[in-house]
């Protein structure tokens, strides 16, 4: 027996759709509901597969209302030797005040150092890449990355994910036109150039060129710090940016999005990596993977900012929201 059946339908706002798949060993199922209105977008996704030993299944609900996301995730494999299970739950805070307050908060109380933090998001940004993207997914004979990496500490990040991406066997190249003169970023970028990890003298005008050289580009330029009109030079590097057709992975934020209400008509980058709880402007975003890391939030920071961060399974440094 072998069949397959996929119904849509929407009345009063709400669009349902079922897809079936029954073979002799196998069936597959996926129902997705949603409801969007003026200020709510609610989606439901049910997803299961049943084979002759295993069980997998998963659920993501999802409910946005102005200002604020809440998503919830469950996912669960069972076969004869393995139960597996899985379950998120977030609500996105996120105006651009309370990230400063945060990171404000976790240097001055906290006493951790801009390195120690940027290290471990750094490092969960190329794990999360990692695992999006394997090397063995890329269409080009070598797994290349461009990483292009703003002036202030999203560039950081970007520089610090260089380094892991080299050395889980990624071919990074970087390209960093506005470098502070402080002695972490000096280091940063000498740590990079120490591991043959090039630096672009110039960045390619042409979008074309950057989809046949790269199988990837980072968007490092911008994080919660970024504000009105974009400057030159990142003005025409983003406009550049909008017309790659390989995937972009952004980091914290789509470089040039307001950190509350996102931008339509700018990059929309396949992958978001939010660090340390994902901003406002995460609801606009539609690319196929969100990752959350930044694993280093002390339960009592949680708790003051009402952050209701997910579990982290395991000793994972990241989790995958979408
Ligand atoms: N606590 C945290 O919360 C952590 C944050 N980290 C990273 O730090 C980021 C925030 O870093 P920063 O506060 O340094 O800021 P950003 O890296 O977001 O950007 C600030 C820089 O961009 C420039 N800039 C702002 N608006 C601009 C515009 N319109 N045109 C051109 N240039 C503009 C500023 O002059 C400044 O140099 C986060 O998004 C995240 O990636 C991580 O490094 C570690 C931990
Ligand atoms: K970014």
């Amino acid at each position: 027996m072998n069949s397959e059946g996929l119904v849509y339908s929407e009345v009063d706002g709400v669009a349902y759709s079922v897809r079936l798949v029954l073979s002799d060993a196998l069936v597959y199922s996926e129902v997705a509901r949603s409801v969007v209105s003026d200020k709510l977008v609610y989606s439901e996704v049910a997803r299961s597969v049943v084979s002759d030993k295993l069980v997998y299944s998963e659920a993501v609900k999802s409910v946005s209302w102005d200002g604020l996301v809440y998503s919830e995730a469950v996912r669960s494999v069972s076969s004869d030797k393995l139960l597996y299970w899985e379950a998120a739950g977030a609500v996105m805070p996120g105006s651009q005040q309370e990230a400063q307050a945060i990171d404000q908060e976790l240097f001055t109380e906290y006493k951790f150092s801009v390195d120690q933090l940027m290290e471990l998001a750094g490092l969960s940004c190329a794990t999360a890449i990692a695992k999006a993207y394997p090397p063995s997914s890329f269409t080009k004979p070598q797994p290349t990355v461009l990483v292009v990496c703003g002036p202030g500490n999203n560039g950081g990040d970007g520089l610090v994910c260089a380094r892991h991406l080299k050395l889980f066997g990624y071919e990074p190249t970087v390209y960093y036109p506005k470098r502070p003169s402080k002695a972490l970023f000096e280091a940063l970028t000498t740590q990079c150039q120490k591991m043959d990890i090039p630096f672009l003298p110039e960045f390619p005008t042409e979008a074309m060129l950057i989809d046949e050289l790269y199988g990837l580009v980072v968007d490092a330029i911008f994080g919660f710090s970024f504000q009105g009109a974009v400057r030159e030079p990142f003005g025409s590097i983003l406009k550049t940016l909008a017309q790659v057709t390989v995937p972009i992975a952004s980091i914290d934020i789509p470089s040039g999005w307001d950190v509350e209400k996102g931008h339509p008509d700018g990059l929309q980058p396949d992958m978001l990596i939010s660090l340390t709880a994902p901003k406002a402007a995460a609801r606009h975003f539609t690319g196929r993977y969100h990752f959350l890391g930044g694993r280093f939030v002390p339960a009592a920071l949680e708790r003051k900012h009402g952050l209701n961060l997910p579990a982290y399974p395991g000793t994972d440094c990241i989790l995958q929201l979408v």
